[in-house]
């Protein structure tokens, strides 16, 4: 297997005697977007801190394009982007003179640097604005030329802590899908640290869900889903019952409930008014509606809910109800 482009193991980040970052195993493949996602506090700056060498571990390992960040930050720091939440320019200087400025800093050739930055500005859509001042720039326009800022370098590895900071919705999807796109095209390997969800689910490859210094879960959703929820049943169908007027249908329910609970895969079922609460590990929504119309009740609805990041976030960062069934 190829080595994985940002390697944690058992990185740990102590101040005095809390654990900012505890025991940290993390492993990101070449090309991949993975999203840090935790509250403030978690201990996302201290990590990303620690993978460009900025800080030193307690202990464990930290390795970035195999290069071990402890041991040889200068290294790290030539094959990686990182774009803080705000990124300071000269202010005085246009869009373009910031970076052409950032390209002479990186040694890059003077007539290399001009056509790479003109290339970039066109790139992260800013080239019409090159020639504007930087403090003139609103907030999604310097979160783009950070962005070019960085590739100027040709990184094979971006790190974006709360890249989104403070830009309106228009300008975070646009920066977004830019990411998406850049690391495609280019097989640049991203990791967005950030604590908006629905940000990190649009673009992200997996996400790993970090709270209080420790990652209590990584994967795609439909993995988290299942590591984060095995205790429970990950699948809850909701069968409304047409029509549910005469008590002669109560012997109907209590045989249809038993039928259900019957059915694989699934492991409760609950009735309450004129609906039906299945839970289970499998989608058996289709054996649901026909065990519903084989009984002869009206079937008005059938709706599944699967648990996604939204029901991560509100357990883990909202520290609210998972989900409440009417009992
Ligand atoms: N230099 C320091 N000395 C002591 N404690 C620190 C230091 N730096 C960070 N911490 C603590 O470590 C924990 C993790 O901080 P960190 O900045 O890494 O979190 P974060 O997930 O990036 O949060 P945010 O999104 O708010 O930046 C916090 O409780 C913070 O107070």
């Amino acid at each position: 297997m190829e080595q994985p482009v940002i390697e944690l193991r058992k990185l740990t980040k102590k101040y005095g005697d809390f654990f900012a970052v505890d025991h940290l195993d993390l492993s990101i493949s070449k090309g991949e977007i993975f999203g840090l996602l935790g509250p403030n506090g978690a201990g996302k700056s201290t990590t990303i801190l620690m993978m460009l060498g900025l800080t030193e571990p307690t202990s464990g390992q930290v390795r970035v394009c195999g290069i071990d960040s402890t041991v040889n930050p200068i290294d790290v720091k030539r094959r990686v982007g990182y774009l803080p939440d705000d990124v300071g320019f000269y202010d005085q200087l246009t869009g373009r003179e910031n970076l052409l400025y950032t390209a002479r800093l990186n040694r890059l050739p003077r007539q290399e640097a001009e056509q790479r930055v003109d290339r970039l500005l066109a790139r992260v859509g800013l080239y019409d604005d090159a020639g504007k001042k930087a403090g003139k720039y609103s907030r999604g326009m310097r979160q783009r030329l950070g962005l070019a800022d960085v590739l100027v370098k040709n990184p094979e590895v971006i790190i974006l802590d709360e890249p989104t900071l403070g830009i309106d919705p228009i300008g975070v999807r646009e920066f977004l899908e830019l990411i998406v796109s850049l690391s495609r095209e280019e097989e640049i390997t991203v990791l967005l640290s950030s604590h908006h969800l629905h940000q990190v689910q649009q673009v992200c490859d997996r996400v790993g869900i970090f709270v209080a210094g420790k990652l209590l879960a990584q994967g795609n959703v439909a993995a988290l889903s299942k590591a984060l929820f095995s205790d429970k049943e990950p699948y809850v169908i909701e069968a409304k019952i047409a029509n549910m007027s005469s008590d002669a249908t109560d012997s109907v329910v209590e045989a249809l409930k038993l039928q259900l609970l019957g059915l694989d895969g699934v492991g409760s079922v609950q009735f309450d008014t004129d609906r039906f609460y299945i839970g289970g590990t499998q989608n058996v929504s289709v054996d649901v509606a026909h065990a519903i119309v084989n009984s002869g009740l009206g079937l008005a609805s059938l709706s599944m809910k699967e648990y996604g990041l939204d029901d991560i976030y509100v357990k883990y960062f909202e520290g609210g109800e998972l989900y409440e069934k009417t009992a």
